[in-house]
């Protein structure tokens, strides 16, 4: 959202240059005008927080010989794992529990095939009979495996732990905390029309909150945790971590699944935190600190932003170029809305769509070192990926960005004319400022041969999963961080827009909104149901992206002011040891 500013002649009042202090007019003769020095615009002050990790990334140094033992170290727990994954003598109801627990420990990328053929021949066995005798949780396990892996298997399933007569859950799911607990995770994977997980969310949220505080041990660390935050919306590498920590009786009885596990977060993290220092070590060389340094100094944050679109160890080369990318958003999102002009702003918008390094004459001083980099990254990404016949992906992550740079310039037009969009006009705009198209497409760079130019036409046509995902991140960065942008005196946001379209108070306006954000929830979680329209592979950092807007803009915005859950975050994945080996 751009800064709101009182724009008579820009509403500045020049700086007085020290000539002007020490000869007075008429003293001097008059200079010609094209000599005078250009008054520098009184600018209003950024302060945003400084970076919480300073240098803490950049002295990380990889010992390549570990990374490799680790990697070797994989093999052989992954290999027995893939035994237990495949061997026709389990029954149903335990592989069902163990690719759950693999999935929940973010080791199902090692196993695609396996599971899905697994789950497709379980999932045509389905006797609706069976769900009559078994439990609420077991059933919820279930649903959730199944509905994670894309199979619609249907949420009836519940119907039988209501009440007939009242119609609301019966006491005896109130005093199964572990059913609860499950079935709240099951909620969230909701799509349209569920009624009975519209009622289970709620019912569950209320009795879990209700007897939290009773609660001892595992159980009392696992509905503190659902509560904060149920697995689907919740990062999956942390969630990963989390799970291992207090759910082992899930998993325990797998010696072989908390072996591969633990070797899985020890690898990871050695490259994650690899990852980290190269884009640190480049964030520093390209001095944006003294170039921009009023923009909020996020690399760490940016960097987890990114792993949680994808954390397999293959899309190592694109977790960097999407990083790199959306540290460019936050250049240009900072510098349009807290300390460019607006005829700044229109001349870095035209520059950024003309593309050529020429247009740098234009520009005011302080940005020409982020015009420069920018066009260079992206000139190098294109002789990178030319090779394989790939440029295709840079130009649409290129296009994107020039959309983006119309779409933050539209925002300072309307806050310039002090106009307050219409909530349609708005979210046509918003949706393009949420970013989400252009990380999205950015994260398709370094992925390899999936995200070929099918799968990008795909994007192009804007589907209803990327869609909601940046309806999500718009209105949930809105909804969160309005008032100070209100007090920064930033435009209007979707709060603002949705309070002059209806007419109706703050409070009855964030409900909406609110309301809006569960609804494209389900149309995300209805996208990712088989048959999907392109591969899994390529929706996972969609919805990934949605889950992201929910852990940094849950409970404040996380971004501006990372000290809370990003700060846990990122020490919990680069920071802190991971689970050892040893016991
Ligand atoms: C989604 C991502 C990772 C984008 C890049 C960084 C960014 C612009 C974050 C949102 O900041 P903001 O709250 O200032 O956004 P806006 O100015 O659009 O409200
Ligand atoms: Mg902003």
């Amino acid at each position: 959202m751009a800064l709101v500013r009182n724009n008579s002649s820009n509403g500045r009042e020049p700086v007085l240059s020290p000539r002007s202090l020490t000869s007075p007019r008429g003293l001097t003769s008059p200079r010609p005008l094209a000599a005078r020095p250009t008054p520098e615009p009184v600018r209003p002050l950024a302060n945003f927080p400084p970076s919480i990790w300073a240098d803490r990334f950049i002295t990380f140094s990889l010992d390549n010989s570990e990374l490799e033992a680790y990697a070797n170290a994989l093999e052989e727990p992954k290999e027995a794992v893939r035994s237990l994954i495949t061997d026709t003598t389990i029954d149903a109801t335990t592989k069902l529990k163990l690719i759950y627990s693999v999935h929940r420990l973010g080791l199902s990328y090692l196993y695609p095939e396996e599971i899905d053929a697994e789950l497709d021949i379980l999932f045509k066995k389905i006797d609706l009979d069976y769900y009559e005798q078994v439990d609420l949780y077991t059933i919820s396990v279930q649903f959730q495996v199944f509905r994670h892996h894309g199979y619609r298997l249907s949420s009836d399933i519940f119907k039988k732990f209501k009440d007939t007569t009242t119609g609301i859950f019966t006491d005896e799911v109130s005093k199964d905390v572990k059913g609860m607990l499950s079935l709240y995770e099951s909620a969230h994977l909701r799509l349209h029309g569920e009624d009975i997980l519209d009622e289970a969310l709620a019912f569950t949220e209320a009795q879990l909150k209700k007897i939290v505080s009773t609660l001892e041990g595992d159980l009392a660390r696992q509905v503190n945790q659902v509560l904060k935050r149920p697995f689907h919306t919740g990062m999956p590498m942390v969630e990963a971590r989390l799970y291992f920590n207090t759910h082992e009786e899930d998993f325990s009885c797998h010696e072989a699944v908390v072996k591969l596990a633990k070797i899985n977060f020890n690898y990871l993290q050695l490259q994650q935190k690899e990852e980290l220092r190269m884009v640190s070590q480049w964030w520093k060389d390209m001095e944006f600190q003294t170039s921009v340094p009023y923009i909020r100094d996020r690399v760490p944050e940016i960097y987890l932003w990114i792993l949680g679109l994808y954390f397999e160890p293959y899309y190592s080369r694109a977790r960097i170029i999407a990083t790199k990318i959306t540290l460019f958003l936050v250049v240009l999102d900072d510098t349009y809305d807290a300390y460019a002009t607006i005829d700044e702003i229109r001349l870095i918008t035209d520059a950024i769509n003309r593309w050529e390094m020429s247009a740098i004459d234009q520009l005011p001083q302080y940005i020409k070192p982020f015009f420069r980099i920018l066009l260079n990254e992206y000139d190098d990404l294109e002789k990178e990926y030319s090779k394989d016949g790939r440029a295709f992906s840079v130009h649409a992550s290129k296009q994107a960005f020039q959309e983006i740079a119309r779409g933050y310039l539209e925002e300072a037009e309307w806050l310039n004319n002090n106009y307050v969009a219409t909530f349609p006009e708005y979210m046509r705009n918003g949706l393009i400022t949420s970013a989400y198209n252009v990380i999205s497409k950015s994260a398709l760079v370094g992925m390899g041969a999936i995200a070929d130019e099918e799968a990008l036409a795909w994007f192009e046509t804007h589907p209803k999963i990327l869609k909601a995902s940046e309806l999500i991140s718009r209105l949930q960065d809105d909804v969160m961080t309005f008032q100070f942008e209100r007090k920064r005196g930033q435009s209007a946001t979707g709060v603002d827009a949705y309070i002059k379209e209806y007419k109706v108070s703050e409070e009855v306006a964030i409900k909406e909104l609110m309301k809006i954000i569960e609804n494209a929830w389900k149309d995300i979680n209805e996208g990712c149901l088989k048959p999907t329209e392109v591969s899994m592979a390529l929706l996972t950092p969609i919805l990934n992206l949605a889950r992201m807007i929910d852990v940094v803009y849950k409970f404040d915005d996380g971004f501006t002011f990372p000290g809370k859950t990003l700060k846990d975050y990122i020490t919990l994945l680069f920071v802190s040891p991971p689970p050892s080996l040893e016991n």
